[in-house]
């Protein structure tokens, strides 16, 4: 599903993602390791189409990532820092306009909206505005609307940003159920627990630490 030969970003002279190598089927999990300035942003970046590798090759799918076309967005859900947030809509709502933009019968956008709800244990906040929720809370709420969608490859940038540690234990079960269900993961991160818990393979941006 992911091929990635040989990889490196640089820009104005900086180096910002070394050249790296990294390959992922359906239903298996990937984390990207690293010290902080490493890369691993960079390369979710490149994965997901906007960026573009200075040397190397990428592909999603057999397809160049950078591709927008309507199949190529449905398999590629990422989130790299917070999505943007609507200030007059409740977290229910914004969950329902991501489902709703993805699925076409209501039956299938409401099972998913209630799903996603429980998943992240959002529902008792679902009727909160984004500004009343606390930061932990502000980044299920994220996570909550790339699952609200259909993906084959989820990409997600430190999705363990913010939790305690039982919120840590849904994400990464709701990940692992993801990636059951046939899904490529691929997380950058600086917790080992998401990382053995989760992945299948690791890939180290520099010296392992
Ligand atoms: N737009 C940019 N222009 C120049 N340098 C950049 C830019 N974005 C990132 N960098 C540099 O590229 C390197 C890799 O950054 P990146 O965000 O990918 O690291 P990271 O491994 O995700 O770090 P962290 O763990 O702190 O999130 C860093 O040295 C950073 O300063």
């Amino acid at each position: 599903m992911i091929d990635v030969t040989d990889v490196s970003v640089r820009s104005s002279g900086i180096e910002l993602l070394p050249a790296t190598s990294l390959q992922a089927g359906a239903g298996q999990a990937v984390a990207i390791r690293g010290r902080n300035g490493s890369g691993k942003s960079t390369l979710l970046r490149v994965l997901n189409g906007s960026y573009v590798p200075t040397t190397g090759t990428v592909a999603v799918a057999g397809r160049d990532p950078r591709v927008r076309d309507a199949r190529s967005r449905r398999r590629t859900a990422s989130m790299i820092g917070l999505p943007p947030m609507a200030l007059d809509l409740t977290v229910r709502d914004h969950v329902e306009l991501v489902a709703t933009t993805w699925y076409d019968s209501a039956d299938e956008i409401h099972d998913k909206v209630e799903v996603v709800l429980g998943l992240l244990d959002l529902t008792s906040l679902e009727a909160r505005f984004p500004h009343e929720l606390s930061s932990g809370q502000t980044q299920l709420f994220g996570l909550s609307l790339v699952l609200a969608r259909p993906f084959d490859v989820l990409l997600l940038d430190e999705p363990e940003q913010r939790l305690d540690p039982e919120r840590l234990d849904l994400v990464v079960a709701a990940l692992r159920d993801a990636r059951d269900a046939g899904a490529t993961v691929v997380v950058a991160t600086h917790s080992e627990a998401l990382s053995n818990q989760l992945a299948d393979s690791v890939v180290w941006l520099g010296a392992p630490g």
